[in-house]
């Protein structure tokens, strides 16, 4: 009993409201999101049902998606981060500076981008270790191509996923708690 209340206070620090997972696919974003977002009484959205079909079809005959293919995705993804008042945590590549642009202006706002890092090598093994999946691997180069990991003005912060999934899960959580303790921006919460 004393165990599972030492449990919870360690996941009761302040967490920011509206949160991206972001990163290349394969580097754990919808696995994360699912295991993070109960610990944090978020409401969690998986990017990818945002996708309309064409997207899905686009991908599963091996073409990376272009700019045109990605607004109104995006759109929706910052939609979904303005819904409600519930904590939302949403996964989507987010891959461009311009695109993250985007979800900022829809949401509104108070948006932490967690950038999941990973290395080519590693992030292909895992997605060949994965099964039932649309997206096939050797799209990971176009992935790459487009990424443009967040700068500095960019609210965010950066996380390796080399660790099992939940020490870095845990060091998510320890990272967000060090920026919001240095933000003196309260609109994040
Ligand atoms: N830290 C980790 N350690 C080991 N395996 C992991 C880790 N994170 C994710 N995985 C595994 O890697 C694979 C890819 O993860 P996941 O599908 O969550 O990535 P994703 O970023 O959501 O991908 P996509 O954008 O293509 O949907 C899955 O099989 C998942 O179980
Ligand atoms: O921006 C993109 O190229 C796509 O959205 C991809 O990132 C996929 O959604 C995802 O990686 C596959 O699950």
């Amino acid at each position: 009993m004393a165990e599972k209340a030492a449990q919870a206070d360690a996941w009761g620090g302040y967490v920011p409201k509206r949160i991206v997972l972001m990163g290349v696919s394969g580097s754990g974003k919808s696995s994360i999101g699912r295991a993070f977002a109960p610990l944090v009484q978020a409401c969690y959205f998986d990017g990818d049902s945002f996708h309309p079909q064409s997207n899905i079809d686009k991908m599963t005959e091996g073409a990376a998606l272009k700019d045109e293919d990605r607004w109104p995705w995006l759109k929706k993804v910052g939609e979904t981060l303005a819904s409600g008042d519930r904590r939302v945590i949403v996964s989507c590549s987010a891959l461009k500076r311009i695109y993250r642009d985007c979800i900022r202006d829809v949401a509104g706002s108070g948006v932490v981008f967690v950038y999941l890092s990973g290395n080519r090598e590693l992030l292909a093994s895992r997605m060949s270790s994965r099964s039932g999946h649309f997206m096939p691997e050797f799209l990971l180069d176009s992935q790459y191509a487009d990424l443009q990991p967040p700068e500095k003005d960019e609210t965010s912060i950066t996380v390796d996923v080399i660790l099992p999934i939940e020490i870095v899960i845990r060091n998510i959580y320890e990272k967000l708690q060090s920026m919001i303790r240095l933000s003196v921006n309260t609109a994040l919460l």
